[in-house]
């Protein structure tokens, strides 16, 4: 694929509060800013707020994958032991093939900054050319998963032949075994 192609990125929020309007989604945002922050090729954010609903949670999972073809979609909440928390299921469900390595290595950075970080469940995979990222649902979380996992994705994009994703270099450098 051509490295000017806009690199669409899904952001999906499952929470029953922040889809609600009970509280503002900080999360979400939280995705989009560290986006904003990471990238300097052109991306564009496909962004949805939903329930704690395992079967929402794959549609709309399927929605941002088939449809609007997002080579990459980061997930917040549901990751936790609560009853209602089936982001992982969910994201089991839709994947071909999962990528445990990425929640081995959040749940181990977490811990440098929460002891309850091995409460979250959260995983990875791949469906069809999109690679699904699981993060907790707190806003802080964000940028602490991010920043551990974020330098092997856009290789990880690059060897499902999805666009070329260029960091800025002070804030997050992508790591490429063999220069493209
Ligand atoms: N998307 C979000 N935006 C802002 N704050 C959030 C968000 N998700 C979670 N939080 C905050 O983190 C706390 C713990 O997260 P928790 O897992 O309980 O949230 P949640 O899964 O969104 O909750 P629920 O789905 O029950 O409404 C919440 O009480 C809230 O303060
Ligand atoms: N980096 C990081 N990981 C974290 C946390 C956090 O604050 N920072 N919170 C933990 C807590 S308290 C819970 S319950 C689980 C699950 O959160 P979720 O259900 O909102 O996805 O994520 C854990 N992982």
């Amino acid at each position: 694929m051509s490295e000017k192609q806009i690199a669409k990125i899904g952001i999906i929020t499952a929470s029953d509060r922040a889809s609600k309007g009970i509280y503002e989604d900080i999360s979400g945002r939280a995705i989009e800013e560290t986006m904003n922050d990471y990238l300097v090729s052109p991306w564009e954010a496909v962004y949805r707020c939903i329930e704690d609903n395992q079967e929402t949670i794959e549609e709309t999972l399927k929605e941002l994958v088939d449809k609007e073809k997002c080579c990459l979609v980061v997930t917040t909440g549901g990751t936790g032991p609560a009853k209602r928390d089936v982001t992982p299921e969910a994201t089991e469900a839709v994947c071909d093939r999962m990528m445990p390595g990425f929640g081995e290595l959040m749940r181990a950075e977490s811990l440098k900054f929460v002891p309850t970080a091995i409460l979250s469940r959260q995983t990875a995979g791949l469906r069809g050319s999109s690679l699904i990222v699981n993060l907790p649902g707190k806003p802080k979380s964000i940028r602490e998963c991010l920043d551990a996992v974020f330098p092997a994705i856009p290789y990880c994009i690059d060897l499902m032949e999805g666009p070329y994703l260029e960091c800025n270099e002070e804030v997050i450098k992508a790591f490429r075994p063999k220069k493209k």
